[in-house]
């Protein structure tokens, strides 16, 4: 390994003939080469670079010389400067109140860079549409929405109330909660519901509390009848279709035998490989107890995706989750901290402590980390949100969560756009708020890498980072393969955005969970130098960047800093 590579380039805005007619945005996103010779010196190298506007040297093809980046991100940076884009990213989960291409469209226009699909709920051809038509909207309209594909794990939950949207328990009223199989076909007995996992009736116990999604709804056990359990509604509410549950014995969480259900049921592995076979972008699992089904999760994708390119995601929402926080976190490629659920299994005065310390943890292990359910719960139903859930909002974005997400209040609330702009419009401020403060936090980073030549990565991006900071430029360009240098310079929370630039389309739409990352798909290659040139005209020509501006770069290829004005 040499280390001899290691330098900090210092550039002073090189001398450039450049040719520029004015040019309008193209609809198109991705950029044509055109033909103006430019002849570009530079004061460190004194070599000159021959090659068109966009850096291309003639006769390379076509694609090379065009960058992708989504018509939203290009508006953001153009009209609001570098400074002000978004740096926390957003997740919707896509449900029937967003499942329409036109709504899908509205959502991404909205700022949504993941769409989440819910395997919990609907049916694989369901999802495979929605797959179909993000795909499509990346295509068509140039955007880099991932896609994240969740498991319904084997927890208990109710069924799917014979098709109602949802049923009314009322105080003093008294359910049968049973494991029997019902006919499908027909409607649900009275005040039935059907229980998914079949050990539910031996499990509970007379004078047991049965909590609906982690107390939504309440019932006392009173009876049990064979597969029936008779309980009484102590708190009202709202059952809805598959919806959680969980009973409690003397004021704990009761795990009898279903604490040894596994985590990947039977029929999460099918949607397992559904989602391999649609190459999803991250697979996130529900009810994550320890590393080893991550490790297992993982090996079984690099054996059956032809690149590997899956990120798989650990839901934390269990105490076994939370025990193993460490080991979990470090087997996965990111983490959800799954307040739902998370909420059902710890005292609720709980759940904020328990993200606040996830969320530190994944930003040690640089793992992407994603804060999610009931951010905005009232906008299922209500077109602005409540005070207490703006607060909310801002505290994970204070934190530096890299993604917020939307549940019920895009899959099947009434207000899915508003609710988007809700969280887009609280994180620009939050995070304006705290960069005008300049609250730095002061985090110590540990090194997380095991060789010595990804030690000098991070090195390298922790004081790129730094010096962003100080010399206050404009942007970051990172050039990166696997995404890795990109990640780890999200991981220091700088102040200015970060042009990340890869060459292949699933690593851009990967980089759109991370925080502060704006994904460019481009084409390089092993000559920085040329690299920047053609960077920069890319850029100028779509009016992204100008003249002037102060960037530092840092590339997987070569482990140096480099500091220079626009030319
Ligand atoms: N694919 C879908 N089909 C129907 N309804 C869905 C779908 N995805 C989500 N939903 C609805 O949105 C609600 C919130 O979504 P989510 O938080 O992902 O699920 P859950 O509440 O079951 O954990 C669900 O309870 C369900 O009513
Ligand atoms: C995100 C969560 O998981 P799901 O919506 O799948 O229950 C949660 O429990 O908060
Ligand atoms: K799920
Ligand atoms: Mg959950």
């Amino acid at each position: 390994m040499s280390v001899s590579r290691l330098h900090l380039q210092l550039f002073t805005p090189p001398h450039t003939t450049f040719h520029h007619t004015n040019h309008l945005p193209s609809p198109t996103l991705s950029f044509p080469p055109r033909r103006f010779p430019i002849i570009r010196t530079s004061s460190t190298t004194s070599q000159i670079i021959t090659s068109d506007s966009n850096g291309v040297s003639p006769g390379l093809p076509p694609d090379l010389g065009s960058i992708e980046v989504d018509a939203v991100t290009e508006t953001e940076l153009k009209e609001n400067g570098f400074r002000s884009t978004r740096r926390t990213k957003l997740v919707c989960t896509v449900g029937p109140a967003t499942c329409g291409f036109e709504q899908l469209e509205a959502l991404a226009v909205g700022g949504m860079n993941v769409a989440r699909i819910n395997m919990c709920h609907g049916t694989r051809e369901w999802h495979k549409t929605v797959i179909d038509r993000v795909r499509r909207l990346n295509h068509e309209k140039g955007f880099a929405v991932a896609i994240m594909m969740d498991t319904e794990g084997s927890e208990i939950h109710m069924g799917d109330l014979a098709g109602a949207s949802s049923a009314k328990a009322e105080d003093g009223q008294i359910w049968t909660f049973s494991v029997r199989a019902f006919d499908s076909s027909l409607p649900l007995p009275h005040r039935t519901i059907n229980v998914n996992y079949e050990g539910f009736a031996e499990d509970v116990k007379v004078g047991d509390e049965l909590l609906v999604d982690g107390g939504m709804v309440r019932f006392e056990v009173i009876e049990k009848i064979g597969p029936d359990v008779k309980c009484l509604c102590t708190d009202p509410g709202l059952l809805l279709p598959r919806a959680n549950l969980t009973f409690w014995r003397n004021g704990s969480l009761v795990r009898e035998r279903n604490s040894m259900l596994p985590t990947i049921s039977s029929k999460d592995w099918l949607d397992i490989d559904f989602g391999i076979a649609e190459g999803v972008d991250f697979i996130a699992i529900s009810f994550v107890k320890s590393a080893e089904v991550i490790t297992h999760l993982k090996s079984y994708i690099a054996a059956r995706s032809r690149d590997s390119d899956i990120s798989v995601i650990a839901k934390i929402e269990s105490i076994d989750s939370l025990k193993n926080l460490e080991e979990i976190i470090q087997a996965s490629d990111g983490a959800m901290v799954a307040r739902g659920d998370l909420g059902a299994q710890i005292p609720l005065e709980q759940v904020p402590a328990a993200q606040q310390r996830i969320v530190q943890v994944c930003r040690q292990r640089n793992k992407p980390v994603i804060v999610a359910s009931q951010l905005l719960e009232s906008m299922i139903e209500y077109p602005t949100p409540t005070r207490a859930e703006v607060a909310d909002v801002s505290e994970a974005v204070r934190q530096r969560a890299d993604a917020l997400m939307l549940s019920g209040e895009s899959a099947m609330g009434q207000f899915p756009d508003k609710a988007l702009t809700v969280l887009r419009s609280v994180s620009l401020r939050i995070e304006k708020w705290w960069r005008d403060e300049k609250r730095y936090e002061a985090t110590q980073l540990p090194s997380v890498g095991s060789y010595f030549s990804e030690k000098i990565s991070e090195e390298i991006c922790n004081s790129a980072a730094k010096m962003a900071n100080h010399l206050e430029v404009d942007a970051l360009f990172v050039y990166t393969k696997t995404g890795h240098m990109a990640s780890l310079l999200s991981r220091c929370r700088p102040d200015c955005p970060i042009f990340a630039f890869t060459t292949t389309p699933s690593v851009r739409r990967r980089l759109n969970l991370q925080w502060g990352l704006i994904p460019f798909r481009l084409s390089f290659s092993e000559d920085m130098e040329s690299n920047l040139n053609k960077t920069f005209s890319l850029l100028k020509a779509r009016n992204l960047i100008k003249s002037g501006d102060l960037v530092i770069a840092v590339s997987d290829m070569f482990q140096s800093i480099q500091v220079m004005n626009v030319p």
